[in-house]
């Protein structure tokens, strides 16, 4: 393995084994820390934790036992990946892990960049944006779990990190790859050892991947890693043969507990023409709803249908301030889980879920253990391969296109 990588959710690191795989690398998505080693024809392999939204100490030693597994692997480089919205709530988790990493593997230019183009997603002068937004004005500050009113990531990371934080502004980025890794060099002789680097464009990311040659950490979101597999190509190390992408046939269904504007959307317009079940979060966390009797329901139905806790910020506040947010999470994600196991005994062999918590509860609930990395979805959202007749996509909330439920659904059942 050339590349290791922790990923601190589940579609956020579907998303970074997508960025890989296209650029030439085969990649797999592991849940959790393996207990074998990893078969020898794999090229870069993502681990998967849920995280993002634990006790920071705990993220720590979850990240450092994934990282022990990736030495063991004979990785050459390592990637953090988080969200490229930054998710993170003041007290952490990206700062402690970053500076556990660091420390572990010595590393010093540690690369901050959660900027992914392709979604939007834009680094200048240390600001975060959303398309034209500024993070705190994107629909973020209104997160469940980790709402972001800040969009300056210097500002956001100095409140996480034992470390100094630097800046590489974007004329610098502009002017290429030879003058980011001097600015690198300047930060570090400067006492800076987590760098924020701006970038626009996947020109600029393609760039700092070349500067991030040799450099043992790099963290960010699934952008920066778009110019990381060069760099083992030119050294003739990757580019094995790929396995094509074969679907499944039958019934798909369609799970979302996530609150974001754009699954939101999505929900709203496969509901038009798909037959859709929307959960009473009430009654989920108070236990008066049965998965038995929706998975009957679907069965049922025709199309591909939805079943949906997904409700605007309003609604979930009052939920959050009946029943506490850690409860009505936990009780919600514990039934999405069921579902698919319910689904999975069922016979069914294609899944869609929405929302990296909804997404990793999912996929601990099936022990869905390796994902092979099939063909994109849309920018951030791969096929994946979950077993001999199981596949699955697992979409990071604020991803995909207006139709992504019915497209997913197609790719799953093997069109391309
Ligand atoms: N109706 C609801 N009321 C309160 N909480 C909800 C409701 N529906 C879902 N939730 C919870 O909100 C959280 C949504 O997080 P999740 O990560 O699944 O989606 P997301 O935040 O849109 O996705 P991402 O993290 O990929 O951006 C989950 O913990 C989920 O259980
Ligand atoms: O980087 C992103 O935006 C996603 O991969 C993600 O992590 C959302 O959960």
């Amino acid at each position: 393995m050339l590349i290791g990588c922790i990923g601190d959710d589940f579609t956020g690191s579907s998303d970074l084994a997508n960025t890989l795989s296209k650029q030439g690398m085969k990649t797999v998505q592991y849940t959790g820390v393996p207990t074998d080693s990893s078969s020898k024809d794999i090229e870069a392999g993502v681990i998967a934790l849920k995280s993002r939204s634990i006790d920071s100490a705990e993220a720590v030693q979850q990240s450092l036992e994934a990282l022990s597994w990736l030495k063991e692997q004979g990785c050459e480089q390592f990637f953090f990946k988080y969200c490229s919205t930054f998710d993170s709530t003041e007290e952490g988790n990206i700062g402690p892990v970053i500076d556990a990493l660091a420390k572990e593997l010595n590393a010093y230019k540690v690369i901050i960049c959660p900027a992914f183009p392709g979604t939007g997603r834009s680094i200048y002068q240390g600001h975060l944006f959303v398309h034209d937004a500024l993070l705190n004005e994107s629909g973020m500050q209104s997160h469940p779990l980790t709402p972001m009113t800040d969009p300056d990531i210097r500002r956001w990371l100095k409140k996480q990190t034992q470390n100094n934080v630097g800046h590489i502004a974007a004329n610098i980025v502009l002017s290429g790859s030879e003058k980011i890794k001097t600015a690198l060099q300047d930060q570090h002789e400067k006492g800076n050892r987590l760098i924020v680097v701006d970038a626009l464009t996947d020109s600029d990311l393609y760039e700092i991947g070349a500067a991030a040659d040799k450099l043992p950490l790099i963290t960010g979101g699934s952008g920066v890693a778009i110019g990381l597999p060069a760099n083992f190509s030119r050294q003739g190390k990757i580019g094995k043969e790929r396995t094509p992408w074969k679907g499944e046939s039958g019934k798909c269904i369609a799970l979302s507990g996530s609150c974001s504007k754009a699954t939101r959307e999505q929900v709203t317009i496969h509901c038009k023409h798909n037959p859709s079940y929307e959960i009473d979060a009430s009654d989920v966390i108070q236990g008066k709803l049965l998965a038995k009797n929706i998975v009957e329901w679907a069965l049922n139905s025709s199309g591909i249908p939805i079943i949906f806790s997904s409700a605007d910020p309003i609604k979930v506040k009052q939920i959050q301030d009946s029943f506490g947010q850690e409860r009505s999470a936990f009780a919600l994600e514990e039934f999405f889980a069921e579902l698919a196991r319910q689904f999975v005994e069922a016979g069914i062999t294609k899944i869609l879920t929405a929302g990296g918590e909804t997404s990793g509860a999912v996929v601990e609930g099936l022990k869905l253990n390796t994902l092979e990395i099939g063909p994109e979805i849309d920018p951030g959202v791969p096929a994946l391969r979950a077993g001999e007749s199981l596949v699955v996509a697992l979409k990071s909330g604020n991803f995909g296109a207006p139709d992504y439920f019915e497209k997913a659904a197609a790719i799953l059942g093997g069109k391309i």
